[in-house]
């Protein structure tokens, strides 16, 4: 199913899928920690000695990347801990994965003034990236995008920017490479307009007026469902021209595997429905931050942990790695290489919108638009069901997001 389709979780509750409701920590759930450890102080040590445990991963010490959600919400330092816990009151250390994993889009300490409950990991340096092709998709939802497809200095995954409109190109992209030829550079979409059989030159649009992109924008489509909007500081003129921006970080199980644990198949396709509206144009800087930077494994142990009582950034502390293992730096390179430096950003993450400025401010967020899940506002097409509502209470209450519990508190 396309993730551009409004419909990609509606219809999916869990009941549906056959999936069990999370389960609270009971004393038989405690007893399948193995092997029992015995506490000693407000941590815990083995006493056989084929634990399998490395003892000095018993103390819990942050990497140094974490954000302060981790530092404040370490288990080992929480007297009041709600997370799955063992027969004193304390997590033990046989649930406690015995390293941190790296996550895998790199980050960096903090630099940037604190704006949010979770301060932004700023890079210091911007990474390099480079859009190295570019093609029209065809929707099924009848709107043109452009996916482009960027390498970049830092990590080895393909990071894409889904443009919609024709007024953004990307730099790195048209930018001429030496020895190439006009056929090379339609190959690699570094054309103006839209390709046609046999057309010879990319700099010049000689496409009949007929066979241009399509815009959904100028057109009298209804934006009633466009969420209302926070405004920034800055001109009116500056945020009409603005293009809407999503960063939206990969989630396998959101968008291809019709999970209701999370919004996130709903936000994209949101996402996009909005910017197919919009005269401005959009981006959905798309980045492969899987489960916030951990990867597609390690969430689904964090969904394991979640089933066993725990909320979403409990489960990430408990398997060691950040409440939020994402930084912005590329998004930030991205939007630059697309000349999109003034932006209305499309989140309820007062982290990411700090973030995506930049060390340098080099991109500025003119207002931000909220992502309300559909639900919430009684429209049609939004995910439903107890985990996404215990996900998206935790990401209120523990991350600070930027949203509003609806009244009945579902
Ligand atoms: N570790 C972990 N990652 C999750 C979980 N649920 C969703 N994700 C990941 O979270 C990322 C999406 O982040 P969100 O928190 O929904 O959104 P956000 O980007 O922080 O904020 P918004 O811009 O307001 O949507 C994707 O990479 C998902 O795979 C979870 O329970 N645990």
């Amino acid at each position: 199913m396309s993730a551009l389709e409004t419909t990609t979780s509606s219809n999916t509750s869990p009941s549906a899928l056959n999936l069990g409701s999370p389960r609270k920590p009971s004393s038989d759930s405690i007893s399948i920690y193995s092997p029992k450890p015995k506490v000693a102080g407000n941590g815990y040590c083995f006493s056989g000695p084929n634990s399998g445990i490395d003892q000095s991963a018993n103390s819990i010490t942050p990497p140094a990347h974490a954000s302060p959600t981790l530092l404040a919400l370490n288990p080992m330092s929480r007297s009041d801990s709600t997370m799955l816990l063992g027969p004193e009151g304390q997590v033990p250390p046989s649930i406690l994965s015995p390293a941190f994993t790296p996550p895998t889009t790199p980050s960096t300490p903090l630099t940037g003034p604190v704006a949010s409950k979770n301060p932004p990991r700023l890079m210091e340096e911007l990474p390099k990236v480079n859009c190295i092709v570019r093609a029209r998709i065809p929707t099924t939802t009848g709107t043109e995008i452009f996916l482009h497809l960027y390498q970049n200095s830092i990590d080895n995954k393909e990071h894409l920017a889904i443009v919609f409109g024709n007024k953004i190109r990307s730099r790195s992209l048209d930018a001429p490479r030496e020895g190439e030829t006009e056929l090379d550079r339609m190959i690699r979409g570094a054309y103006t307009g839209r390709l046609f059989p046999g057309r010879t030159s990319s700099r010049v649009d000689d496409s009949p007026i007929s066979s241009r992109v399509p815009s959904r924008a100028a057109s009298s489509t209804s934006l009633s469902n466009m969420a209302p909007i926070t405004q920034l500081t800055t001109s009116e003129s500056n945020i009409r021209t603005a293009p809407l921006v999503r960063i939206h970080s990969e989630c396998y199980t959101g968008e291809i595997a019709w999970s209701a644990r999370c919004d996130c198949g709903e936000q994209l396709d949101e996402a996009a429905r909005l910017m197919s509206l919009d005269p401005a144009g959009g981006v959905v800087v798309y980045l492969r931050q899987e489960g916030r930077g951990i990867g597609l494994g390690e969430k689904l142990k964090a969904y394991n942990l979640q089933d066993l009582g725990n909320d979403t950034v409990q489960a990430n502390l408990i398997l060691r790695h950040p409440a939020d293992a994402r930084s912005y730096g590329l998004a930030t390179a991205i939007l630059m290489d697309l000349e999109s430096v003034n932006i209305r950003l499309l989140t309820n993450n007062p982290e990411k919108i700090a973030a995506v400025e930049g060390p340098g401010k080099e991109v500025k967020v003119v207002e931000r638009v909220p992502m309300i899940p559909l639900a919430w506002q009684n429209l049609k097409g939004g995910v439903t069901g107890k985990e996404v509502g215990d996900y998206l209470r935790a990401k209120i209450t523990q991350m600070g997001h930027l949203l509003a519990l609806p009244v009945d508190g579902n």
